[in-house]
C-alpha cells in the first residue's frame, strides 16, 4: 500500500439475535439520519437491506437474515438454510445480546446455528447502561467459551455508550471494496439478495454433488410490469463447460425443473406472479472476480 493512499472498505453485515435485544434500536443509532435505505416494503419476513452507513472510508450494509432468529417462518426449515447460506456469504456477523439476561435456549438455537458457519461473529453485549461493570465481567464469561467469537464489544445501543468503537472494529474487518450504494440513495432492490439465494438453493439441491458451492446466481433485472407480474432475469454462473450441461440438463430440463421451483418459492416470497428467465454462463474463476461478485452480495468461497 502507497503511503497515504486510503482504500475504500465495504461489506456485508448482518445482526442476529433473539427478539428485544435491541438491533433496531442499535442500527437507528448509528444510521439514524444518515439512513440509506430501508426496505420500502418494510418486511420483517426477508432479508432485506435494513440499513446503509456510508463514511469517508467505508460504507456498511446491514441485511436482514430473519430464519435465523425466527426458526418457525413459514417457510420452516428451508428460511434457517437460507439464512445459514446467508450468513456464510456476509463479510461479519454480530450476534446481539442483552446483558441484563443470562444464557438461555434462544443463544444456544443461534450458536447452534452458527457451528455451520465461516463467517467471523461479535459478540455484541447491549444495554450494558443497565448493569453494574462487575456484572458485565460475568455476562463475558458467560458467553466466551462458548463460542469463537472474534470480538466482544459491549454497548448500549439506547445511549451509544461504544458504539463509535463498535462501528470502527466492524470497519477493521470489512474488506476492501466498492461503494455499492450512493450516500444518499438506493437504487437496488431489497430482495435481489434472497431471490438470488433461493435460485441458487435450487441449483444445488437439483444437481447434488455434480454442481460445486461456488455456483453463483447473478439476479440482472428485476421489474415490475403493468399487470403486476414481476419479471426477473437470473444468471447461473459455473466455472466449467461440463457443470453448464449438468445446470441445462437434457432438453434444458434441468434449468426448467429449478426455474419452476424457483419461481414458486420467490411467488411465496414477493407475493406476487413472478415470470423468472434463466440463463447459464460459463466463468472462469469468477472467484477472483471479488468486486463482481460482492456487488450481489457474494464473496468467494473459502475453499
Ligand atoms: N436500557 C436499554 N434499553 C435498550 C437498549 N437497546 C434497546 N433497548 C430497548 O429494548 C427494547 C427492544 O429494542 P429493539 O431495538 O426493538 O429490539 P430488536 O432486537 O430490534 O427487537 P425485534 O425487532 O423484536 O427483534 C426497546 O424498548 C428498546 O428501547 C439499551 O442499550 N439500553
Amino acid at each position: 500500500m502507497k503511503n497515504n493512499e486510503k482504500h475504500f472498505k465495504s461489506g456485508f453485515i448482518t445482526i442476529i439475535g433473539r427478539p428485544n435485544v435491541g438491533k433496531s434500536t442499535f442500527l437507528n443509532h448509528v444510521i439514524g439520519q444518515k439512513i440509506a435505505i430501508m426496505s420500502d416494503k418494510a418486511q420483517t419476513t426477508r432479508n432485506t437491506i435494513q440499513g446503509v452507513l456510508t463514511t469517508d472510508d467505508a460504507q456498511l450494509i446491514f441485511i436482514d437474515t430473519p430464519g435465523i432468529h425466527k426458526p418457525k417462518h413459514r417457510l420452516g426449515d428451508f428460511m434457517v438454510k437460507v439464512a445459514t447460506n446467508t450468513l456464510n456469504e456476509v463479510d461479519l456477523i454480530l450476534f446481539m445480546v442483552n446483558a441484563t439476561e443470562e444464557f438461555g435456549r434462544g443463544e444456544q438455537y443461534i450458536l447452534e446455528k452458527l457451528k455451520d458457519v465461516h463467517t467471523k461473529v461479535f459478540l455484541v453485549i447491549n444495554k450494558i447502561d443497565l448493569i453494574h461493570p462487575d456484572q458485565l465481567i460475568e455476562v463475558i464469561a458467560q458467553y466466551k467459551d462458548k463460542y469463537d467469537f472474534a470480538e466482544i464489544i459491549p454497548i448500549s445501543a439506547l445511549q451509544g455508550n461504544n458504539v463509535e468503537r463498535l462501528i470502527d472494529v466492524i470497519k477493521n474487518y470489512m474488506p476492501e471494496g466498492p461503494q455499492y450504494y450512493p450516500n444518499d440513495q438506493v437504487t437496488d432492490h431489497p430482495e435481489r439478495f434472497i431471490i438470488a439465494e433461493l435460485i441458487r438453493e435450487k441449483v444445488l439441491h437439483l444437481t447434488r454433488e455434480e454442481v460445486p458451492h461456488s455456483v453463483a446466481v447473478i439476479i440482472e433485472k428485476i421489474e415490475k410490469r403493468d399487470n403486476g407480474t414481476i419479471h426477473i432475469m437470473a444468471a447461473i454462473i459455473v466455472e466449467r463447460n461440463s457443470q453448464k450441461g449438468i445446470v441445462i440438463g437434457k432438453q434444458g430440463a434441468m434449468l426448467k425443473e429449478i426455474g419452476k421451483r424457483a419461481r414458486m418459492d420467490i411467488e411465496n416470497l414477493l407475493g406476487s406472479k413472478v415470470f423468472l428467465e434463466l440463463w447459464v454462463k460459463v466463468q472462469k474463476d469468477w472467484r477472483d472476480k471479488a468486486t463482481l461478485l460482492r456487488e450481489f452480495g457474494y464473496r468467494e468461497d473459502e475453499y
